[in-house]
């Protein structure tokens, strides 16, 4: 089932299959190639991404983004950049646009 928890329970399966056998996994046949193949990943994911995007359908869109937050993933774990490293990021921006929001607010 799909929760906030996905991502942390793939987060763990991508740090337990790096050092696996590249012969049965795509994660560990990856990080082999190094960070250069798996960011070239990310890059031609995202390509893929604003195609769908742009000139396909929901469920096309849908794949794609799957692909391009799964090897993102994997380009952070090979990088060691904790996913709570980033969700702490996106927490704080919450924060700081509140704040602008706020400020920006007419007073009364
Ligand atoms: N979410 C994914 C996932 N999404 C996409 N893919 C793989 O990503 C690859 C992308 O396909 P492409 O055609 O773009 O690439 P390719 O031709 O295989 O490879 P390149 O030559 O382009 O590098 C496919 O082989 C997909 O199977 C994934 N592979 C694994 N996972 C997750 O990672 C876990 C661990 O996987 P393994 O490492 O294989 O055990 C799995 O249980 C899943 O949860």
């Amino acid at each position: 089932m799909s929760s906030p928890d996905t991502l942390a329970r793939l987060e763990a399966t991508i740090a337990a299959r790096r050092t696996a056998d590249p012969e049965s996994s795509y994660v560990a046949r990856l990080n082999a190639k190094g960070p250069g193949k798996i960011a070239q990943k990310v890059g031609e994911e995202a390509t893929e991404t604003v195609i769908a995007a742009l000139t396909q359908d929901r469920k096309a869109l849908t794949g794609e983004a799957a692909d391009l937050i799964f090897h993102l993933m994997v380009l952070l774990g090979a990088k060691d950049v904790p996913l709570a490293d980033v969700l702490a990021e996106l927490d704080r921006r919450e924060g700081v646009s509140g704040i602008a929001e706020k400020a920006s607010r007419p007073k009364d």
